[in-house]
């Protein structure tokens, strides 16, 4: 079994209905077993700033599936849910990123591991770090990697529904 991260983002209403319906589809794969999920956090958009706000989550799970695999099944889902390939970090309403996969680096034209913007994006590392304080990538902390980032996109990100532990 590998372990791995996934962060989901939506800013195309309903929201919460697309989280669900991007979760279930993960819950319906035998070889796909969730093992925790963050809160879900309401964030600022980032890179495109001319778009409605974001929720953001990330959701651990335990795999069979190979990365490359995984990324298929985010697709998939991501084709399902309605998702429009149009602006560059434009609106959307799902996106689901591999962030990590065991310990592993990947680095190739469809999948890259960890995720290549993973460490400058608060409204990943928060939810991250909520669920895995103790994790590290690339040679530093989650709490490292968020002493990089400026103090509004850390306050950019806000709790939104708390996880039900
Ligand atoms: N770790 C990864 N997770 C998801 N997609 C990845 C990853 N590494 C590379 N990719 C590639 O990135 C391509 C673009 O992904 P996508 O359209 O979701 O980008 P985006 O959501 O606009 O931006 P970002 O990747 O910064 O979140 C995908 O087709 C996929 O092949
Ligand atoms: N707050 C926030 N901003 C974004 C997001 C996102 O998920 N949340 N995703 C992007 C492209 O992947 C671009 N900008």
């Amino acid at each position: 079994m590998s372990n791995a991260f996934i962060a989901l983002g939506t800013n195309i209403e309903p929201r919460e209905e697309h989280f669900n319906q991007a979760i279930e589809s993960l819950k319906t794969y035998s070889s796909i077993h969730i093992v925790q999920m963050s809160s879900i956090y309401e964030t600022k958009p980032v890179g495109y700033t001319e778009q409605a706000d974001f929720l953001n989550m990330v959701v651990q799970v335990q795999t069979d599936f190979t990365p490359f695999e995984l990324l298929d099944i985010c697709q998939q889902i991501e084709q399902q849910l309605g998702r429009k390939r149009t602006i560059r970090f434009g609106p959307r309403s799902i996106d689901l990123d591999v962030l990590l996969f065991n310990n592993n680096t990947i680095d190739t034209e469809t999948l890259t591991i960890p995720h290549p913007r993973m460490h400058e994006r608060a409204f990943v590392l928060i939810p991250l770090q909520e669920i895995e304080p103790n994790l590290k990538f690339k040679g530093a902390s989650l709490k490292e990697w968020l002493n990089q980032l400026s103090k509004k996109d850390v306050e950019d990100v806000r709790i939104y529904k708390k996880a039900q532990r």
